[in-house]
C-alpha cells in the first residue's frame, strides 16, 4: 500500500536540518508520517554536519494533528497499532523531543491557529499534549484550550509563551533556522517543556482549579466521560511528574479511542466536512462567483439576524423595509445583536462602528441594481413573496442570486410569477441567524448548480455549516424536527408529565426538551408551522389542542412570560402547576383517557417515544431524496435541532440502535395508539433486510 504522507530532510550549509511534513491537505500525522519523522530525526542525529533541527509543514500549514481518517481502521482492527506509548514516548519524547510543543522553541505567524482540539473527537490529546501544554501556558489556560477544544491565534500564543516568536510566513523557516542555531550555540536557552514548572500553579491551587474544571465539565455535558479523563491525566502529571503523566495519557488515549463517543464524534467531524460536497453541483468544476453586495428584504427577527451574520463577515448589506418605523426597528435589532457581542468582549467598539457602516437602510428597490445576492426574509405569505420575487426580477441585475429564507413554503410557488426559476434558491437560516451554525440551502429542479455553488461559498464565508436539500414543505430540518414536539404533545394528552418528558430529553443530551423549546420559539410560530404540515402531511399530524388553548389565555411561551413554564427574571424557567387545567381540557377535547401504562415508563422509553417518530420522518426525507445523504441529516439534527453530537446525529444514532428495534417499537405503538407512529416503507424495508438506515439508496434521487 502506498505510504500516506512522508517527511523530507534537507540539511543546509549552516548545519540546520529542515524536516518538512508532506501530507496534504493539512499535513496530518499519519502513522507513515510519524515513522518517517523518526527516520528523518535518526538520520539527522547520525550526520555529523547537523547542529540543529527545524520541523515545518509543506504548503503554509504546520500540521492538523494526528490523522483522524486512520481512527476507523485502528478501531476496527484493520490497521496495526503501534504498542501503547511507542509514539508518544519512544518516538516523540525520547527521539524527537516532540513535534511542536516539545521542541525547544516554536516560531509561528500571527494568524497561525494553535490548539489541542482532541476532545471534540471524544479522545484526549496524546503525544504528551496533556503534559506539555499546562507547563507552557499554565493550568487554567491549558484546561480552557483542551476542554473547550478552543484554538488560539499566534499573537495570543506568543503572549502566553506557547510560541517564542512571531514572523511573517516568508520568514518562518529562516527565523527558525537561526533560532535553532542560537540554541545550539547557547545564545538562547535550551528548554525542555516537559520539565518546565514555572508556569504551573502551586499544588494546592492546581487541585482547586482541577476540581472546578471537573464540576464545569460535568455541568456542561453530564453524559461525557472523556473530559474527566483528560483532567485526571493532567492531574497525574502535576502530582506524580510528567513521565507518569505521559504513561497515563497513553493508556487512557488507547481506551478512549475505542469508545462510542469517539466513533460518533469522528463521524461528525467527517460528515460536517462532507456536507459541502454536492453531486451535480460541486463536482462540475464551477467556481463561486464573487458576491460583493447583498440585499435583505425584511428587518424582522430573521432579516436582522441574517444582516448581522453578513456584516460580521464584511458583506455590505442593503436592508429594505416597507416603512421608516419597521426599518428603524430592523436596524436597531442589528445594533442590539452587535452590542451584545461588544458587551461580551467579542467585539471592539471600533469593529462595531465599522460593521454598522456596512448597513444601508432603504424603502425602495433603487439600490438593488448592483446587488449580487438578495435574501428575502418577510412573513410567510405566499402572495406577498410572489410579488416580491416578481419585483426582484425587475430591479436586480440578471446574474443576481434570488434567495428566500422561507422555512416551509414550496420554492416553485414563490417563483411562479417569474422567469428566473434557475436563480431562485432557499437560504434557510435558524434563529438567531447570526448565532445558529446551520444554513439549509434548498434547491429546486430548476435551481442552477452555479447558484448552489455561490451560496455554499457565502455560507462558508459567514461561517455556517451548510446542508443542501430538495424542495418540499418544511425541507429537511423542520420536517425532522416537527415530530419531536408532536409526539410529546400526543403523550401528554395520554397522561405523561410535561416536565418528565423535558427532563428525559435534556438528560439524553438535548439542550432543551420539546416543551421548553416550544416556549422559546413561541406558540404562534409552532401553530402556524403545524397548519402547513396539516395541509401537506395530514395523516401524520396529531391535532393537539393544548397550544391553542393556552394561547387563548395569552400563554404563548417565553415572550408572554408564561407557557409550559413560568418566566421570572432572566430566562429562568420554572414549572407551573397551572398548566394542568389546560392539559385536562385538551385531553377531554381529544376524547382520550390517560393510559396508566405510560406512567411506568423509564426515561429511556420516553426518549424513544419522542425520537423514533423523528427517525421515521428522517427516513421519509431520505427516501424522497430531499437530503443527499444520511450523514447530512446527522449534521442537520446536530446543528439545527441541538441533537447531542456525541451520539453522532439522528440517523447514526438510529443505526446504533438498529432499524429492526425501532421498527418494532413503532409497529407496537401504531397498534396501540394509531397511525401517527406508522413506520414508513424505507424504515420497514431496511428493518426487514437488515440494511443500515444510512446506507445509500439505490433509486435515483428525484428531487435533487
Ligand atoms: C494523539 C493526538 O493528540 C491525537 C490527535 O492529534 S487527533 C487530531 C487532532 N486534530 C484535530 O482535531 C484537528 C482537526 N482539523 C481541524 O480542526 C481543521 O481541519 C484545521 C484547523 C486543521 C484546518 O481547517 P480548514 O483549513 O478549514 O480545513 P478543513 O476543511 O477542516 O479540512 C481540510 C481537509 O483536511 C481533512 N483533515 C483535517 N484535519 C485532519 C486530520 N487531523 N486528519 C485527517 N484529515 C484531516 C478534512 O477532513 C478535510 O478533508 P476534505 O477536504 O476531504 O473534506
Amino acid at each position: 500500500m502506498a505510504a500516506k504522507g512522508r517527511t523530507e530532510l534537507d540539511v543546509g550549509a549552516d548545519g540546520v536540518a529542515v524536516i518538512t511534513i508532506h501530507n496534504p491537505p493539512v499535513n496530518s500525522l499519519s502513522i507513515d508520517v510519524l515513522y518517517s519523522l523518526k527516520e528523518s530525526y535518526e538520520e539527522a542525529f547520525r550526520r555529523s554536519d547537523v547542529k540543529a533541527i527545524v520541523v515545518t509543514g509543506k504548503g503554509g500549514k504546520f500540521s492538523g494533528g494526528f490523522d483522524i481518517s486512520s481512527f476507523g481502521g485502528l478501531q476496527g482492527g484493520q490497521k496495526m497499532q503501534p504498542k501503547v506509548g511507542y509514539i508518544a514516548i519512544d518516538i516523540l519524547t525520547d527521539t524527537v523531543e516532540e513535534v511542536a510543543m516539545a521542541c525547544h522553541a516554536r516560531i509561528a505567524t500571527p494568524t497561525a491557529q494553535l490548539g489541542l482540539p482532541e476532545l471534540q473527537l471524544g479522545i484526549i490529546p496524546g503525544f504528551g499534549g496533556t503534559q506539555r501544554l499546562p507547563r507552557l501556558v499554565g493550568l487554567t489556560k491549558s484546561l480552557e484550550m483542551m476542554l473547550l477544544s478552543k484554538p488560539i491565534k499566534g499573537g495570543e500564543a506568543h503572549q502566553l509563551g506557547l510560541v517564542d516568536a512571531l514572523v511573517s510566513p516568508n520568514d518562518l523557516v529562516n527565523t527558525a533556522r537561526q533560532w535553532a542555531l542560537d540554541i545550539y550555540e547557547c545564545r538562547r536557552p535550551w528548554i525542555k517543556s516537559l520539565y518546565k514548572t514555572d508556569k504551573l500553579e502551586p499544588l494546592g491551587e492546581a487541585r482547586e482549579i482541577l476540581k472546578f474544571a471537573r464540576a464545569q465539565a460535568q455541568k456542561q455535558a453530564a453524559n461525557l466521560h472523556h473530559p474527566l479523563v483528560c483532567i485526571d491525566v493532567i492531574e497525574e502529571g502535576i502530582v506524580a511528574g510528567p513521565r507518569a503523566g505521559l504513561w497515563k495519557e497513553a493508556t487512557s488515549f488507547q481506551e478512549l479511542l475505542f469508545s462510542d463517543t469517539c466513533k460518533s464524534l469522528v463521524h461528525v467531524f467527517f460528515s460536517q466536512r462532507a456536507t459541502s460536497k454536492i453531486p451535480g453541483a460541486t463536482d462540475l468544476g464551477l467556481m463561486p462567483r464573487k458576491i460583493t453586495k447583498v440585499a435583505i428584504l425584511g428587518g424582522g427577527l430573521m432579516g436582522s439576524g441574517i444582516a448581522t451574520a453578513m456584516i460580521l463577515s464584511n458583506y455590505p448589506v442593503v436592508l429594505k423595509e416597507v416603512n421608516e418605523k419597521f426599518l428603524n426597528a430592523g436596524i436597531d435589532r442589528i445594533k442590539a445583536n452587535l452590542q451584545s457581542r461588544v458587551r461580551k468582549g467579542k467585539m471592539t467598539e471600533e469593529r462595531y462602528e465599522k460593521a454598522m457602516s456596512l448597513v444601508t437602510g432603504v424603502l425602495d428597490y433603487e439600490r438593488f441594481k448592483d446587488v449580487d445576492l438578495v435574501i428575502e426574509a418577510v412573513i410567510e405569505n405566499v402572495k406577498l413573496k410572489q410579488q416580491i420575487f416578481a419585483d426582484l426580477e425587475k430591479y436586480c441585475p440578471s446574474h443576481c442570486v434570488l434567495a428566500t429564507n422561507t422555512s416551509t413554503i414550496d420554492l416553485n410557488l414563490i417563483g411562479e410569477k417569474t422567469k428566473s426559476q434557475d436563480r431562485i434558491v432557499g437560504a434557510h437560516f435558524f434563529s438567531p441567524a447570526h448565532v445558529m451554525p446551520l444554513l439549509e440551502i434548498v434547491r429546486t429542479q430548476h435551481t442552477s448548480p452555479q447558484v448552489v455553488v455561490d451560496l455554499l461559498d457565502v455560507g462558508k464565508k459567514i461561517k455556517k455549516t451548510p446542508i443542501v436539500v430538495g424542495n418540499c414543505t418544511g425541507f429537511a430540518v423542520n420536517r425532522m424536527f416537527f415530530p419531536y414536539t408532536q409526539s410529546a404533545l400526543f403523550f401528554v394528552d395520554l397522561g405523561m408529565d410535561v416536565y418528565k418528558i423535558d427532563r428525559a430529553c435534556t438528560k439524553f443530551g438535548m439542550p432543551m426538551g420539546p416543551f421548553r423549546l416550544a416556549d422559546l420559539v413561541g406558540f404562534g410560530v409552532a401553530v402556524a408551522t403545524g397548519m402547513q404540515y396539516l395541509e401537506n402531511f395530514s395523516e401524520r399530524v396529531y391535532k393537539s389542542m393544548l397550544l391553542p388553548l393556552m394561547m387563548e389565555d395569552n400563554r404563548a411561551g417565553e415572550a408572554t412570560q408564561k407557557g409550559f413554564y413560568k418566566y421570572e427574571g432572566k430566562r429562568k424557567a420554572t414549572p407551573d402547576p397551572e398548566i394542568m387545567k389546560y392539559i385536562e381540557k385538551s385531553r377531554s377535547m381529544a376524547g382520550v383517557a390517560p393510559d396508566p401504562e405510560l406512567l411506568k415508563l423509564s426515561e429511556k422509553d420516553i426518549v424513544e417515544m419522542v425520537f423514533f417518530p423523528v427517525i421515521n420522518e428522517a427516513c421519509r426525507v431520505l427516501d424522497e431524496g430531499i437530503a443527499v445523504k444520511a450523514s447530512d441529516l446527522d449534521i442537520a439534527s446536530i446543528f439545527g435541532m441541538g441533537f447531542p453530537p456525541y451520539r453522532g446525529g439522528v440517523i447514526y444514532w438510529a443505526d446504533s440502535i438498529g432499524a429492526n428495534y425501532i421498527h418494532g417499537k413503532l409497529e407496537e405503538w401504531t397498534k396501540r395508539y394509531g397511525g401517527f407512529f406508522k413506520p414508513c416503507s424505507y424504515l420497514a424495508e431496511r428493518a426487514a433486510k437488515g440494511i443500515p438506515l444510512s446506507a445509500p439508496a439505490k433509486k435515483a434521487q428525484a428531487r435533487l
